[in-house]
């Protein structure tokens, strides 16, 4: 028996680590959050307000696809917060996990500066939200493992994840 790999993507403070970790919860899963996977240089980067390249970011998701493809080698079933913003980023998860899918947490730069506004005690300024959305690439119709979910309340985004996971036989 293998584990799946659920990813939570989409911009910082959409809500990832939140819904991820009650998603995990509910269905007896185990979360990560990509966050704790970034070089510490990453960190400092963000920190200092000066948004990640591609060369940032390719190093931290071959890491997350081998941490995932471990548990899943285990039997473990993860849930993974990852921004996963481009379409490249997600082949490179793509490329590492066997059994994957993506739910992508969409919403306005508005609800999300909202979102943002009121979470305390982050190391991701919120002046870099702009850059965030500027480097997204939402999910194309012929990414079939992405499930778009927008961003309503916790409790209906939960609703329509566990809806599409029994769907997908999860
Ligand atoms: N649907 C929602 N309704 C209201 N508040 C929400 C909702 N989703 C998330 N939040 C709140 O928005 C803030 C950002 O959420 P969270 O930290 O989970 O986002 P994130 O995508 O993991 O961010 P990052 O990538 O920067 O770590 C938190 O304070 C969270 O409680
Ligand atoms: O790809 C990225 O730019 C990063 O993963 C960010 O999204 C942060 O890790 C996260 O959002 C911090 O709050």
């Amino acid at each position: 028996m293998q584990g799946k790999t659920i990813i939570i993507m989409g911009v910082s403070g959409s809500g990832k680590s939140t819904i991820g970790q009650a998603l995990a919860d509910v269905r007896g899963y185990r979360f990560m959050d990509g966050d704790d996977l970034h070089p510490p240089a990453n960190i400092k980067k963000m920190h200092a307000g000066i948004p990640l390249a591609d060369e940032d970011r390719w190093g931290w998701l071959h890491n997350i696809a081998s941490r995932a493809s471990e548990l899943n080698a285990h039997n473990i079933t993860a849930v993974i917060a990852c921004s996963a913003l481009k379409e490249s980023y997600r082949n490179v998860l793509r490329q590492g996990i066997n059994d994957l899918l993506f739910f992508y947490l969409k919403g306005s730069f508005e609800q999300i500066h909202k979102f943002l506004e009121s979470r305390s005690m982050h190391f991701m300024p919120i002046d870099l939200l702009k850059s965030q959305f500027d480097s997204l690439q939402e999910p194309a119709a012929d990414e079939r493992d992405c499930i778009t979910i927008p961003v309503t309340s916790p409790e209906q985004e939960l609703k329509e994840m566990q809806r599409s996971l029994d769907l997908s036989g999860f």
